[in-house]
């Protein structure tokens, strides 16, 4: 088991820079997970970190071993830097048994039959799949090939998991059990993982750590509440959850209180804030906002806007209504039910974040 720690990983194909001085690190037994939209450069961290490419500058280091150092051109091949790497197309193959799949990092080890045999029960006892090891993958679900995957990834106990994107190919509702499974799997273990996804429900849930990428650069690093609740730009606000961003213009400033005019409103706002850009954005989750009737007080509340209700739908634990505020718009997620054409929404004093416009850091506050 080890610790990993990736510095200022660099990585070029062509003229296209791929990676950008990546830096995270990833706790002995946690699960790091790097987050982001597609092309951002999650794959190639992960492969870096088996050894499946070579990076241009940067290092990575897992507990005691060098895995990759550009300085000093380390380079430790891929087969001895024990990382189990599970693909999104699980990558089993279909002409091996359950078991020969598992057992064929242990035979490349040269593992003896007796042990390498023990081995193997243990870990599909481990995976649930002591009952399928003379199957053929084909004769198996995707759910239970992507397990075959994951045993095989387990079988010579890895200091480093990596698992690139492992339930893209699995339906909804078996995505969400094999999440749960996965996640008890690695408690038990403690085998430091890191995971790529694009999905941000499976990285809140999954994570101790989530680094967001984009553009092959880390945006943010921290606990899924950190991220979730404390966004450092507008990027991460609007890439993790859904966030409300409504821009505004700044019309003054004294003694750290802005006073913001929301665009297409006439209503003014007065917040602490040390921003000295002349536009901001508010940014504000959908759960936050309460629903009010069209003539309620303001009091409790920040700011409230009344708009006219442009779209409502039904989805089982809440409400999710669309309310004009003049040329923008605001999303409400609440369990109060309306059939009210108008109405009042407030925002909550804690229940928002300013932002400068586009991709500068954010003031401190909670959002
Ligand atoms: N072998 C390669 N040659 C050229 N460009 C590549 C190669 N591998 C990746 N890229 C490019 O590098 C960028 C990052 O790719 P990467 O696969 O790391 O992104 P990702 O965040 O994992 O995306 P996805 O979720 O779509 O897999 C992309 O623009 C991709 O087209």
């Amino acid at each position: 088991m080890s610790d990993l720690v990736i510095t200022n990983l660099t990585k070029k194909f062509g003229h296209l820079t791929v990676l950008d001085n990546v830096s995270v690190t990833a706790s002995d037994g946690q699960i790091l997970t790097l987050l982001g939209p597609s092309g951002c450069g999650k794959s190639t961290t992960l492969w870096s970190v088996a050894g499946l490419l070579k990076p241009d500058g940067g290092s990575i280091v897992a507990g005691d071993r060098t895995l990759f150092d550009h300085g000093t051109s380390a380079f430790l091949p891929p087969e001895r830097r024990d990382c189990g790497v599970v693909f999104q197309s699980y990558a089993v193959w279909p002409h091996m048994k359950v078991r020969d799949n598992v057992g064929y990092p242990l035979k490349l080890r040269r593992y003896k039959s007796d042990a390498l045999r023990r081995r193997v029960d243990e870990v599909l006892e481990l995976v649930d799949l002591a009952d399928q090891a003379d199957r053929y993958p084909h004769q198996l679900s995707g759910g239970q090939q992507q397990r075959v995957a994951l045993a095989r990834a387990l079988a010579f106990p890895p200091r480093l998991l990596l698992l690139d994107e492992p339930f893209s190919n699995l339906d909804a509702k078996l995505r969400e059990r094999t999440r749960d499974w996965l996640l008890q799997l690695q408690r038990r273990i403690g085998v430091t993982t890191v995971f790529v996804t694009h999905d941000q429900d499976e990285a809140l849930a999954m994570s101790d750590k989530i680094a967001v990428m984009s553009a092959g650069m880390v945006r943010q690093i921290g606990t899924p509440e950190q991220i979730y609740n404390d966004p450092a730009d507008i990027f991460v606000a609007d890439f993790v959850g859904t966030s409300n961003l409504l821009e505004g213009t700044v019309i003054s400033r004294s003694k750290g209180v802005l006073t913001i005019k929301i665009d297409g409103l006439d209503q003014a706002i007065h917040v602490p804030s040390s921003l000295d850009s002349d536009g901001v954005v508010v940014a504000v989750r959908p759960e936050a906002l309460a629903l009010l009737p069209d003539d309620a007080p303001s009091e409790g509340y920040e700011m409230t806007v009344n708009g006219p209700v442009l779209e409502r739908s039904y989805h089982g634990h809440h409400f999710r209504y669309r309310v004009g505020v003049g040329e923008q718009s605001l999303v409400v997620e609440t369990r109060d039910r309306t059939d009210s054409s108008h109405v009042r929404v407030g925002i909550p004093r804690d229940g928002y974040k300013l932002f400068q416009p586009r991709t500068a850091p954010a003031t401190k506050g909670a959002l």
